[in-house]
């Protein structure tokens, strides 16, 4: 076995050629930098979280909880990260989490984003809220694969639509968010006055779909207060006051995607989406940005496993930073996780080389993990290779 392959191995030789590579290598340097390049309010958007931003920082903590025993005896096997999710083939278990507005990072947007995605073979799950159309994203990397998050609106013809958009142009699952019907109390927001989607950013989707222009009767662009209408009626239907597996059922007709469901994290609520024909879950508390103080999303998902008894796939985000935070969540049951922050701290600070660079970055970490406790792949991984430590070892930390 090579001491450092592929990836590692390529940026020593690199610094040692007089050509290092100046992008960060870890998550907290990425933020770090990201806070340098963007706009204070915007990187405040990305970074924070409800009220005390307690949900946050526990999202972290929770991982430093878990530790893993290191293994020596060996079969020289070569590794392997490939995995497969609702019959979308992926180059590890990690997708792209769902992060709208991506301008508000860089100028090219989901665009940049989705061409990261596909020279790297992770899938793009691409937001309602785009500053790109879904359409877009799809010419700008048609090779890639993405799946496309719905935001349901309070508009049954739009919801129609939406899918109807997505299926054309090629997504190969649809992930509806529930846990956002309301916007969480962000302070940081609110002492800057912030929210993009008020300035008419990340509503592309909406701005582009027929139903949604035959609402508003004119141009959303034609006007400052032309804009302002169109953006209060987006605010309006922006989505479904009532939520139920009913929904899921629904939607299962009008699709043949695989429909996924992301924010859950009660496991009778995923037994009950799951019986109602969810294809798939996402364990998520949002990144910390919905409810203040919400339970760490990892300690969820045991429960959420347990609850799916193997019958569909169960994902999970809020906190992913590392590979063996990757590691963790896939030895508690997941099949595979999303990435969310760190994409777009990348995207800020280097475009579409620095979220390839992340994603590199991700996989062979996560590839050393594996190797370095006796795993060749991330299949064989089991509660029984984690430890729960009785106490936290560590301060939350990015790294
Ligand atoms: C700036 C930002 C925008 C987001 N926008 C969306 C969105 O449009 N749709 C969605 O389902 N989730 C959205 N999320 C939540 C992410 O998909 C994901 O659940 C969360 O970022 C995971 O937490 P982490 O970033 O701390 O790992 C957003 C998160 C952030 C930080
Ligand atoms: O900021 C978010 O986390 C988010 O998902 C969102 C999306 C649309 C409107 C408001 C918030």
């Amino acid at each position: 076995m090579n001491l450092v392959g592929g990836f590692q191995e390529s940026v020593y030789w690199q610094a040692l050629e007089g050509e290092p590579v100046r992008l960060p290598f870890g998550a907290r340097e990425w933020e770090e930098t990201a806070r340098s390049v963007m706009p204070a309010e915007a990187f405040g958007y990305v970074a924070g979280g409800a009220g005390t931003e307690r949900a946050v920082a526990a999202n972290r903590a929770v991982f430093a909880q878990w530790s893993v025993t290191p293994r020596v005896l060996r079969d020289g096997s070569a590794s392997d990260i490939g995995a497969s999710v609702l019959g979308t083939a992926m180059s590890a278990p990690v997708l792209l989490a769902p992060l709208g507005v991506a301008e508000i990072a860089h100028r090219e947007g989901e665009r940049a984003v989705a061409r990261a995605a596909a020279d790297e073979g992770v899938v793009q799950i691409l937001s309602t809220v785009s500053s790109v159309t879904l359409e877009e994203v799809a010419v700008a990397a048609p090779a890639g694969r993405r799946w496309f998050q719905l935001y349901w609106p309070e508009h049954e013809d739009l919801a129609r639509s939406f899918v109807a958009r997505a299926e054309q142009a090629g997504y190969g699952a649809l992930v509806v968010t529930a846990d956002t019907y309301l916007l969480g109390w962000r302070p940081r927001d609110l002492a800057a006055g912030y929210f993009p989607f008020f300035a008419g950013k990340g509503l592309a989707n909406y701005f582009s779909d027929p139903v949604f222009c035959a609402l508003l009767g004119e141009n959303p662009h034609a006007s400052p207060e032309a804009l302002r209408k169109a953006v209060i009626t987006w605010g309006s239907l922006f989505n479904t006051a009532t939520f139920t597996p009913g929904h899921i059922t629904r939607l299962k007709a009008w699709t043949a995607l695989p429909v996924v469901v992301k924010g859950v994290c009660d496991p009778r609520e995923a037994s009950r989406l799951i019986d109602a024909g969810a294809d798939a879950v996402i364990v998520s508390n949002h990144g910390g940005r919905q409810l203040d103080n919400a339970r760490p999303a990892l300690d969820c998902l045991p429960p959420v496993v347990r609850a799916a008894r193997g019958h569909v796939p169960v994902l999970f985000d809020s906190g992913i930073r590392t590979g063996s935070d990757v590691y963790t969540a896939l030895a508690l049951g997941a099949d595979a996780v999303l990435l969310g922050r760190p994409w777009m701290y990348a995207l800020a600070v280097a475009g579409q080389s620095g979220v390839r660079h992340t994603l590199r970055c991700l996989k062979t970490d996560l590839t050393n993990c594996l190797q370095l406790t006796g795993h060749h792949t991330h299949t064989t991984l089991t509660p029984d290779d984690l430890h729960r430590a009785p106490t936290p070892h560590a301060p939350p930390q990015n790294r």
